[in-house]
């Protein structure tokens, strides 16, 4: 049984044996998650959660180069925001470059239009403001996005990859930062991935699997 499977209020039948209430504790490890009566230990931290989202948000960028997502998070450990990198509502990924070598036109720049993921998970807050807040995300903020941040009020940004640390955007954003003492620590996590496997959905207590993808509203 996966953690996902649902539980239900009688004894499981394991190996051919029931479980009874004096078991051993021999049987009572092999016995499913579903039940043992301790909270599992092996669940996400924190951290480790918000930036599994902001990294899971930019699976969403059509930037063929750098997907970028982040994550806003007040006080409470609870979700202000969510963006990735993108280009403005409306200009459309057909008529806007996602290219950055066009010699010959240089309006033909990606750089030129993208939203960066900072930028859109500010804009799309679910609240009134985001102060106090803190802002994870794959790789440190450039220079324009840590004017929004401190901007925004947020004070704390959590980032994975200092990958641009040689950029002047770089350190134009920590000098800012430090200037207007928004804190900035590097997340370095303890699992090399998060695996979402739907496929452990124990699929005969849902709605059966698809047999084909169903094409959600929007591509
Ligand atoms: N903190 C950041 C840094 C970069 N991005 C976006 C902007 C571009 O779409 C892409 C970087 O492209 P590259 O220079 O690697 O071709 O990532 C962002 O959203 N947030
Ligand atoms: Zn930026």
């Amino acid at each position: 049984m996966s953690d996902l499977d649902v539980c239900e209020n009688k004894p499981q039948e394991t190996n051919g044996d029931s479980i009874g209430l004096d078991e051993s504790p021999a049987k009572i490890a092999k016995t499913s998650p579903c039940q043992r009566d301790v909270a599992r230990t092996d669940y996400l931290a924190w951290d480790e959660y918000f930036m599994a989202i902001a990294f899971l948000s930019a699976k969403r960028s059509k930037d063929p180069c750098t997907q970028v997502g982040a994550c806003i998070v007040n006080r409470q450990n609870r979700i202000v925001g969510i963006g990735y990198n993108g280009m403005p509502t409306g200009c459309s990924d057909a008529l806007f470059p996602w290219g950055k070598h066009n010699r010959a036109d240089k309006m033909e720049n990606k750089y030129l239009y993208v939203c960066h993921a900072e930028m859109n998970a500010i804009l799309n807050k679910n609240a009134s403001d985001v102060r106090d807040c803190r802002i994870y995300v794959a790789l440190f903020p450039c220079n324009e996005c840590a004017k929004l941040i401190i901007q925004a009020g947020i004070s704390e940004v959590v980032y994975m990859s200092d990958k641009h640390a040689h950029k002047l955007s770089t350190a134009a954003a920590k000098r800012m930062f430090q200037a207007a003492s928004v804190t900035f620590w590097q997340y370095v996590p303890k699992n090399k991935k998060i695996v979402i496997d739907f496929s452990e959905i124990d699929w005969n207590t849902m709605s059966q699997m698809p047999e084909t993808p169903v094409k959600n509203g929007s591509s």
